[in-house]
């Protein structure tokens, strides 16, 4: 894609994920790949009124080659996930209510689920009775350690959709932004059902 489209397809996405309330007080970042690299939100704007100033260009090494002021914190989770997954195209991170505490109320790596209509929101999958896994890794301020546990775990389980960050929130992976839009609308619509089965339930 090219970068002025990116952009504009990242401030509206951006403007959507504030609506639902996914990216409270400047958190979350977003990213899409371009033709030369990828283009990155820069650190601490309000991801819901983004313009297009507020966005680095970085080549496919994660060096920036254009845009003003400093790239996201999480930049190395971008490009990771991007060197990770051929056929990522769009990251979106959020940080929801949802998977921040289903994160933490977890104490497994992986989220796993079975048995919801809504799991053939994401792509590929035919069957409530699928069974749906995302990983959690543990949060870590070190993003480079970060990033390499992700790497590291992607060699045994390769990530699809995206993955939890515990206590902290969601990376969402899709090849296009429509795709990964409707992967975090689906992801967030099962993490909310399961913490009102939890409620219910008490247990997981
Ligand atoms: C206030 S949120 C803490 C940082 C974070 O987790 C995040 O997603 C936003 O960081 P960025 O540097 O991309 O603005
Ligand atoms: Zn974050």
């Amino acid at each position: 894609m090219h970068t002025q489209a990116a952009k504009h397809a990242l401030i509206e996405a951006g403007a959507w994920v504030a609506q639902q309330g996914w990216v409270p007080a400047t958190g979350g970042n977003f990213s899409i790949k371009t033709d030369s690299g990828f283009v990155v939100t820069a650190s601490g704007f309000d991801k819901g009124k983004l313009t297009p100033e507020q966005f680095l260009e970085l080549d496919a090494t994660g060096t920036i080659v254009a845009g003003n002021g400093k790239p996201s914190a999480e930049t190395a989770l971008h490009l990771t996930l991007y060197q990770l997954c051929a056929d990522a195209g769009c990251i979106l991170h959020t940080h929801s209510v949802a998977a921040t505490v289903l994160s933490r109320f977890i104490q497994g790596e992986q989220f796993q689920i079975s048995g919801y209509e809504m799991q053939k929101s994401l792509s590929g999958i035919q069957s409530h009775e699928e069974t749906l896994s995302i990983a959690i890794f543990d949060n870590d301020q070190d993003i480079n350690r970060l990033a390499r546990r992700v790497a590291q775990h992607h060699q045994t389980t390769p990530i699809k959709y995206g993955v939890l960050i515990r206590g902290h929130g969601l990376y969402a992976v899709g090849q296009t932004v429509q795709e990964t839009r409707r992967h975090i609308e689906g992801l967030e619509f099962l993490f909310a059902c399961e913490l009102e089965r939890i409620k219910l339930e008490g247990r997981q």
